[in-house]
């Protein structure tokens, strides 16, 4: 699992080893991790690195600090370097110092001869003659969009950026962008990633993102957040063994559909049964559908009916009706691990004699879409999904998962993974169905909520990538894509199955 750390978390990480390591040269240490990147970076798009012309834009922190003593290291290989000091007089002092030593220079971004927004001759041929431009605006301590001064000369750049530590303009918290902000091609962060560069817009403007330790990463405390990545997905997926059978690989029953939505009911069967191995079982007024869609579920008309289970996933076209809640507060009573979603979350958020029906020992997954989270907490989620997730989880003694995007998983004390989807190909209807029907097969396992959860988040979001590229076919894969429905998203499932499996190989 990969770490995700919060800006005040590096900063206590910063102190510590600030008590060992000077404060300079822990600087250095990141502006030669970014150096490297800016010649590697200048080096792929123009076939070399001396006599290539970079330019930094400064702020009035130790961000802007960073990009100085980055300039200074260009320089030194040859590049020719310039400073835009976007507030001169709070300047880094040490890195314009150092800078100047290698022979760089700086100029104000308002000098003189201004443009009409205000900014200088010199600073504006800089940013537009630049091979490259390094964002030292604002780090850790950013608040709020761009400036305007700083928002007009990134909206002239170019060519590639290499953001220091992070995209200005980015909230680092939340990565929130409520306005101008610089996109990067590049990121180049220190001792661990931060939640803005994993999190809906703001991953999206750090471009592809390198951590570099600089002695920070020995210094962290846990992480506040966790990604999984493909192979750790693939490695814990569940496959039958020699000894198993039907039973012992989980059976999953799934509450879901009704007369008028008997597709939920074959969306959320269909990917339980791709899932694992095991048993399906289904439950519903729309047994003949799943029946003839997937034959080798077993399915009755109601749910008690339904025989025993390892886990339930509920919700998904059940209605809200009288029916809805009595098929909710049966599988709540169960015992049995409960995945929650649709029908069930609107249900939940106004019937406290639905909640009352809850086998407290048994765990919950909650799985809201913004619309569903807002009925369940009575506000919506906010800029800080981390923030809304993780209290909703504690409140309810559930594991709450947030669709979007960025998936946000907490679990009730307070563990959080996020799965970033990286497009957004699974934004259509139906969707939402698969993911239930894959958590609830995870369930039956066994498999812990908070991991069952983002393994199927993270096999759904590739799922949808895959079907939209067209690469679960034998035609060649389509790099732009096409739209999918959520019966292509589920067909692919086992393609992503093999997918995670496969990147957990030895290589
Ligand atoms: N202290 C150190 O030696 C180290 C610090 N590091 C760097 O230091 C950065 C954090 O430095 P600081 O805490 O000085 O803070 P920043 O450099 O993030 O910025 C602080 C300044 O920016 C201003 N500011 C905030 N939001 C703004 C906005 N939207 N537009 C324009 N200006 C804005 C603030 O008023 C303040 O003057 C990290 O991101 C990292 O790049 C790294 O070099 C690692 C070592
Ligand atoms: N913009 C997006 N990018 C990536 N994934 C998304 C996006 N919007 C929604 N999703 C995902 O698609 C699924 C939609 O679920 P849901 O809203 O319950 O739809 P439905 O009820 O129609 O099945 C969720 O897994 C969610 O995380
Ligand atoms: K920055």
């Amino acid at each position: 699992m990969q770490g995700v750390w919060t800006p005040d978390q590096v900063r206590g990480a910063e102190q510590r080893l600030f008590a060992r390591t000077p404060e300079p040269v822990v600087m250095r240490r990141a502006a030669y991790a970014v150096a490297g990147q800016c010649a590697r970076a200048l080096s792929d798009q123009t076939g070399g690195v001396a006599g290539r012309r970079v330019a930094l834009l400064v702020g009035a922190g130790n961000n802007g600090g960073d990009a100085l003593w980055a300039g200074a290291f260009l320089r030194r290989r040859g590049v020719g370097v310039t400073a835009v000091l976007l507030v001169p007089e709070k300047t880094h002092a040490a890195g314009l110092e150092g800078l100047r030593r290698a022979g760089g220079r700086a100029v104000p971004a308002e000098g003189a001869n201004a443009d009409t927004s205000g900014i200088g001759a010199e600073a504006s041929d800089a940013v537009e003659r630049a091979d490259l431009v390094i964002d030292g605006i604002v780090g850790l301590s950013a608040r709020g969009p761009l400036r305007p001064t700083a928002a007009e000369l990134v909206r002239r750049v170019l060519v590639p950026i290499v953001a220091v530590d992070l995209p200005s303009g980015v909230d680092p918290m939340t990565g929130a962008v409520e306005g101008p902000a610089v996109t990067a091609d590049l990121t180049v962060t220190f001792g661990g990633l931060k939640p803005c560069h994993v999190l809906g817009t703001g991953a999206v403007h750090s471009g592809e993102v390198t951590v570099a330790g600089i002695g920070i990463t020995e210094e962290l405390p846990a992480p506040e957040v966790s990604l999984l990545d493909a192979a750790e997905v693939g490695e814990e997926w569940p496959i039958p063994g020699p000894a198993d059978d039907k039973y012992s690989t989980g059976v999953v029953g799934i509450a879901a559909g009704s007369a008028t939505y008997p597709g939920a009911a074959v969306l959320a069967t269909g990917a339980a049964v791709q899932a694992t191995a095991g048993m399906v079982r289904y439950a519903g007024p729309a047994a003949d559908d799943v029946r003839s869609r997937w034959p080798e579920v077993v399915a009755t008309g109601s749910v008690g009916d339904a025989g025993r289970v390892q886990a339930w996933a509920v919700g998904p076209g059940i209605g809200l009706g009288a029916s809805g809640r009595e098929v909710l507060r049966f599988v709540l009573e169960s015992g049995r691990p409960v995945c929650a979603d649709a029908d069930s979350i609107t249900i939940l958020s106004d019937d406290e004699t639905t909640w009352d029906s809850r086998d407290p020992d048994a765990p919950l997954v909650l799985t809201p879409h913004a619309g569903e989270f807002a009925r369940l907490a009575g506000e919506g989620p906010g800029m800080d999904r981390v923030a809304a997730a993780r209290e909703v989880a504690a409140r309810y003694d559930a594991f709450l998962l947030l669709k979007g995007n960025t998936t946000v998983i907490a679990a009730p004390d307070g563990r959080v993974l996020v799965n970033d989807a990286r497009q957004a190909w699974p934004a259509t209807a139906g969707s939402g169905d698969v993911l239930t029907g894959l958590i609830g097969a995870l369930l039956a396992t066994g498999i812990e909520p908070l991991r069952a959860c983002g393994y199927a988040a993270h096999v759904h979001s590739l799922a949808a990538e895959l079907a939209a590229h067209g690469a679960t076919g034998d035609g060649p894969r389509s790099e732009a894509g096409a739209p999918i429905g959520a019966s292509a998203l589920l067909a692919a499932v086992p393609h992503a199955i093999r997918a995670v499996r496969d990147a957990a190989l030895p290589s």
